[in-house]
């Protein structure tokens, strides 16, 4: 990918003459709001929503504004350049997308249309193990693709190895291990919504082509008929994440599989001093979009001393509260090696299927190039001299 990502304004703003999409970014509140009138009103509220009283999802906002670049114009005197290899995937830029679970939910196209467009952007993406569609279905769908896969532990040892064996088969490059969400958080409006997709068998796509997850299942119902569906969705509740993960599971995902491992959900550096010691090849600093747990603290915060422990022993990557270019020129000013775009790239394809993921993706890029170049930052390196707190905000560690 050699454009200019810049150019995309001139597209963008062509785009927004004829109505067609809202220009993003600039104002995130817009590309929620309108993703709201393109999804039913219980997936709404699961997808933006967050945990308890949505403290830490506002926090992880918040906690941007901490922040401030001091441009240096006159630059550093050399052409920019966003290409980056992390952990041995080459990317045309430092952001990926996020593991987003059910997107088959937000568009018959599902993890298969943004996989596809990641790939054709040049872009990293994480498949979520709890996607619509399998992970074969959607390493078929794009090949070419930078795809690591998210793992959730199982309680079934086996079937964690099964479905890891799986994704190293089909490709995937990275296996992203996720710590901070063996099971939901207590989100009041699914709760009074009595939403949850898995109970009626959504988001089991790897589990269901899992001969091991499978074999589990009655024999005498016909194969995706309700019964064998709410069955299945009952069976994905009794192996679907470990509560008793433990810090040696690492150790042994190591024994499995020859990809290297990350592990998401972490804020404290000692738990990145540790995830080192396990042998992990890198960290995501998360706290899963203030899903989980309120009051967490909000990630941007959390991720300078986390960069100040790792010292570079492995990348850094960064997820929560991201919603434009200039988000993540912050968050790689503060030591982040890549960035993850979560909700947006779901948003964008719940309005536009893979046009809009195309679309909410490259009007990143396009702001975090121009901010680069106005900040005068030719690599991400430079960037990190030129980001500081900002002076009578709280945060800024
Ligand atoms: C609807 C939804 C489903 C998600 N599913 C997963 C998942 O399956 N695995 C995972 O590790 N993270 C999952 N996440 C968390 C994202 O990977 C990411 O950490 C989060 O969206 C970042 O916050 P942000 O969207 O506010 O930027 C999900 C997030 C959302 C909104
Ligand atoms: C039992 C936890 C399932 C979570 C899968 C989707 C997800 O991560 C989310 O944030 O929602």
């Amino acid at each position: 990918m050699t454009e200019s990502w810049y150019a995309v304004r001139d597209e963008v703003f062509a785009d927004g003459l004829r109505g067609r999409l809202p220009r993003l970014p600039g104002d995130p509140a817009r590309l929620e709001e309108l993703a709201r009138q393109y999804l039913p009103a219980g997936l709404w509220s699961f997808v933006a929503g967050g945990a308890g009283g949505g403290r830490t999802v506002m926090a992880n906002r918040a906690a941007f504004d901490a922040w401030e670049i001091v441009p240096r114009p006159l630059g550093a005197g050399r052409a920019l350049s966003l290409v980056t290899d992390v952990l041995g995937t080459s990317v045309a830029a430092p952001v990926m997308l996020a593991p987003i679970g059910l997107a088959g939910l937000a568009h018959p196209d599902g993890e298969a249309a943004a996989a596809r467009v990641a790939g054709q952007l040049g872009l990293a993406m994480a498949l979520s193990n709890s996607s619509s569609l399998s992970l074969e279905e959607v390493a078929g769908a794009a090949p070419g693709a930078g795809l690591w896969f998210q793992l959730h532990p199982p309680r079934d040892e086996e079937l964690g190895a099964s479905i890891v064996r799986r994704a190293q088969k089909a490709g995937y490059r990275a296996i992203v291990v996720t710590v901070d969400s063996w099971t939901r958080g207590w989100r009041p409006a699914d709760l009074d919504l009595g939403y949850d997709p898995f109970l009626r068998g959504q988001g089991m796509g790897t589990f269901l082509a899992d001969p091991l997850f499978t074999a589990s299942l009655p024999q005498d119902m016909a194969v995706g008929s309700q019964p064998w569906l709410a069955a299945a969705g009952a069976r994905w509740r009794e192996v679907f994440g470990h509560s008793g993960l433990r810090w040696d599971y690492f150790e042994q995902l190591g024994e499995i599989t020859d990809l290297p491992i990350l592990i998401k959900g972490i804020v404290h550096p000692d738990d990145a001093e540790e995830a080192i010691a396990r042998g992990v090849s890198g960290v995501v600093v998360s706290n899963h979009g203030g899903r989980q747990l309120d009051r967490s603290v909000a990630a941007l915060d959390a991720l300078p001393a986390v960069v100040r422990q790792v010292a570079g022993r492995v990348p850094v990557l960064f997820d929560s509260g991201v919603r434009s270019g200039a988000d993540v020129a912050i968050a790689l000013g503060l030591g982040a090696d890549a960035v993850l775009l979560g909700r947006p790239w779901l948003y964008g394809l719940a309005i536009d299927g893979a046009e809009g993921v195309r679309h909410v993706l490259r009007c990143v890029l396009a702001e975090l190039e121009l901010t680069m170049v106005m900040s005068g930052a030719a690599t991400v390196g430079d960037l990190r001299h030129l980001v500081r707190p900002a002076p009578g905000r709280a945060g800024g560690h």
